[in-house]
C-alpha cells in the first residue's frame, strides 16, 4: 500500500470571539493509500472543515505530523510547503472560492500557472478537458456571476483536479448539485482517485455520498472514529471496474 497522506495525532484549535478556545481537532490518526476514496462525515460545527484546511496544509497543526506524497511537512518552511501543496493536492472549497475577474476556464488554469512552467497549449488542453469532464465545456468563457452555484462548484471541481494531484481534498463538493449532476461529479471524483491512484477526502453531509467511498469515518468529540470499512473485495472490484 502507498500512503498519499498520513497524519499522525494531528490537533487543531481555534480561538473564539469570546477569548476561549476551543480544540475541534484533538488526536486524528488516519492514513489514505492511493487509488482510496475516504468520507468524513461529522454533525454541523464538529470541525470537519477545519480538519480538511489541516489535511490540506493550507493551515498548519498545532500538534501532530502530516506526511503528503511521502513528504513530512512538519518541518518545511512556508515556501516548500506551498510549493508542495500547489503540486501534490487539489482543494475544492466549500465556498468554491473562485475569482470573480476571471472567466471559468482561467480560474481552472490557476494551479497550473505556478510551479514549474507549463506551456500555453498544454495549459489550454488540460483546462479543456478538466471543465469537459465536470460538464461545463460550453461555459469556459463564463465568469462566476454569470454560472449557477451549482455550475460554479463544478468548477471549482475543475480547478482542484487540473493539476492531477495525488491527493484531492474537497468540502461538500455536492452540496448545491441536484442528483443527476452530483452523481456525475462524484463519478469523476471517484475516478480520479481510481485510474490515476489520487486520495480522495470527502467531507460531506449527504449519506450517499459518504456510502459511494470506500471508507467512512465520523469526526467525533476531535477524533475521527471508523464507521464504515467495506470488504476489500469490494473495493478491489470498484478500482479495477474504474481502470
Ligand atoms: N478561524 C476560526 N475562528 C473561530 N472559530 C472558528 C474558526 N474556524 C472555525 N471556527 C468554529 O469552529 C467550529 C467548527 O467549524 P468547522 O467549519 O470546521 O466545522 P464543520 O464540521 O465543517 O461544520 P459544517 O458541517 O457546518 O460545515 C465552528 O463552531 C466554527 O464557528
Amino acid at each position: 500500500m502507498t500512503a498519499v497522506l498520513v497524519a499522525e495525532d494531528v490537533h487543531k484549535g481555534v480561538q473564539l470571539a469570546s477569548g476561549r478556545r476551543l480544540d475541534l481537532v484533538r488526536a486524528v490518526n488516519l492514513t489514505v493509500a492511493a487509488g482510496e476514496s475516504v468520507a468524513v462525515v461529522g454533525r454541523s460545527g464538529s470541525g470537519k472543515s477545519t480538519l480538511l484546511t489541516v489535511l490540506g496544509l493550507l493551515s498548519r497543526p498545532d500538534r501532530g505530523r502530516i506526511t503528503v506524497a511521502g513528504r513530512d511537512t512538519a518541518t518545511l518552511g512556508d515556501r516548500p510547503l506551498s510549493a508542495l501543496r500547489n503540486g501534490a493536492i487539489g482543494f475544492v472549497f466549500q465556498n468554491y472560492s473562485l475569482l470573480a475577474h476571471l472567466d471559468a476556464a482561467e480560474n481552472v488554469a490557476l494551479p497550473l500557472n505556478h510551479g514549474p512552467r507549463v506551456p500555453g497549449r498544454e495549459v489550454r488542453a488540460r483546462t479543456a478537458d478538466a471543465l469537459a469532464a465536470v460538464g461545463l465545456a460550453e461555459r469556459a468563457r463564463s465568469r462566476p456571476r454569470q454560472l449557477s452555484g451549482g455550475e460554479q462548484q463544478r468548477v471549482a471541481i475543475a480547478r482542484a483536479l487540473v493539476r492531477d494531484p495525488s491527493l484531492v481534498l474537497a468540502d461538500e463538493p455536492t452540496g448545491a448539485l441536484d442528483t443527476a449532476t452530483a452523481d456525475r461529479v462524484l463519478a469523476t471524483l471517484t475516478g480520479v482517485t481510481a485510474r490515476r491512484g489520487a486520495a480522495l477526502v470527502v467531507v460531506t453531509h449527504d449519506r450517499e455520498v459518504a456510502m459511494r467511498m470506500d471508507r467512512v469515518l465520523r469526526l467525533e468529540d476531535g477524533v475521527l472514529v471508523e464507521e464504515r470499512q467495506p470488504a476489500a473485495s469490494a473495493v478491489g472490484e470498484r478500482r479495477s471496474a474504474c481502470v
